[in-house]
């Protein structure tokens, strides 16, 4: 923060054809933003468009082609002014002018230079969220926690999202070589597809770790500050290789360990025509401290709260890690909260320092918010600007 301001924020968003908004146009201040509007006004497809101010696919993980307005054959196009220290860079992203018969790639451009990939935004900003499709995080798939888990490291660690590509490429590779006949030069091909795959899966094992204990510090801090009216999460790795990274065993050892159980294991991996060994495995195991529980054993109401508080304190890490205080967007979180977790809520996402938006169907879940946001109502993609708290 500079005095009360936020350090990032974006002062203007533009949106052609994108989701249910044909054409908008808005300038805003450095407060935070409050959403509210009907059910289908708008109000996600607002703060999906800002979440692609970050690397990926945005909040939903929609498919690009479902993102362009519906009648709208050329794409779509999100363009956002970002004030960083008091600096504006213009950021433009979306899929208008490509060829619409290809499959849709999205491209970004920073003050009019194109990036080479979206990855180059998190040299300006950090986009962090919650929002309801996240309310079966602890007792869905591995593999959303696992995406979760990412996601968190990467705002940490903005080499994260390159290694895990670059892991996943590695192991589609091993995969393939795996269906070919074996002979002395497919071999080959496996011990070296095997040493890299080994070196960028004990990198992610490590970076997760990094990012769990951070977080685990950070969190024992706020509840021994009595900081949080939200659970106490407790955080681990579970997973074949990170039980021997949380038994201390080191990095080189580990990569070895890796190496010569994939070498082992090809006969079964051969058979299940899948590489079943290995970071992309592993899972993130969340308790709730206060209970002693499993979050996926907690309540409805236990799981959110959990949720809300472990994001929370990781907009804290990365404001902390990064020096870039993270841009907020929690959809409907207010309505979950009663009125002192609510107004506790308002004032940790100040504390944060950057710009939150937030949505819900009645301004008066905002009132603790006050004159530290700023208002609008959404109606069928248009927004209305209401008189400030
Ligand atoms: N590609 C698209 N083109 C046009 N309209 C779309 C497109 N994708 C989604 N919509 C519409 O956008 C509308 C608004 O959706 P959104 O999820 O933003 O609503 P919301 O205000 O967040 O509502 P809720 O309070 O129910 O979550 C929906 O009616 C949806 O059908």
């Amino acid at each position: 923060m500079v005095g009360d301001r936020p350090q990032i924020w974006l002062s203007q968003i533009k949106l052609t054809t994108f989701r249910n908004y044909e054409k908008l146009s808005v300038n805003l201040s450095d407060h935070h933003v409050v959403l509210t509007g009907a059910n289908g006004a708008g109000k996600t497809n607002l703060m999906e468009a800002v979440s692609l101010m970050s690397p990926g696919r945005g909040l939903r993980r929609a498919p690009l082609s479902s993102m362009r307005h519906k009648t709208a054959p050329d794409g779509f196009s999100v363009f956002a002014t970002l004030n960083k220290d008091d600096e504006d860079y213009a950021i433009g992203t979306g899929t208008a002018g490509l060829d619409p018969y290809a499959t849709p790639v999205r491209r970004v451009r920073i003050n009019g230079t194109p990036m080479k990939n979206a990855d180059e935004l998190l040299d300006l900003c950090r986009v962090i969220w919650v929002t309801p499709s996240m309310d079966g995080l602890f007792t869905g798939a591995a593999s959303d926690r696992r995406r979760f888990l990412d996601r968190m490291v990467l705002a940490i660690d903005p080499a994260h999202g390159r290694r895990a590509s670059n892991y996943e490429k590695a192991m589609r590779n091993r995969n393939r070589l795996l269906d070919e006949v074996p002979n002395q030069q497919t071999d080959q091909w496996l011990d070296a597809a095997e040493d890299q795959l080994a070196s960028l899966g004990v990198a992610m094992i490590s970076a997760r770790y990094e990012l769990v204990s951070l977080l685990t510090g950070l969190i024992q801090q706020l509840s021994t500050n009595q900081q949080s009216v939200f659970p106490t999460a407790h955080l681990a790795l579970e997973g074949e290789l990170e039980a021997m990274a949380a038994e201390g065993l080191n990095g080189f050892d580990l990569e070895e360990t890796f190496k010569k159980k994939l070498r082992d294991l090809r006969y079964r991996d051969r058979a299940a025509k899948r590489t079943l060994t290995g970071p992309h495995r592993a899972d993130l195991i969340v308790r709730h401290g206060e209970k002693d529980m499993e979050a996926g054993l907690c309540s409805t109401g236990e799981q959110k709260a959990l949720l809300i508080g472990l994001v929370l304190a990781h907009g804290m890490l990365t404001k902390t890690v990064s020096k870039l205080a993270p841009i907020m967007l929690l959809d409907e979180v207010a309505a979950h909260l009663d009125i002192d977790r609510r107004a506790a809520l308002f004032d940790r996402i100040h504390a944060i320092g950057g710009q939150a938006f937030m949505t819900g169907t009645d301004r008066n879940l905002f009132d603790a918010l006050g004159s530290r946001a700023q208002y609008f109502t959404v109606d069928n993609g248009s927004l209305n600007r209401e008189q400030d708290g």
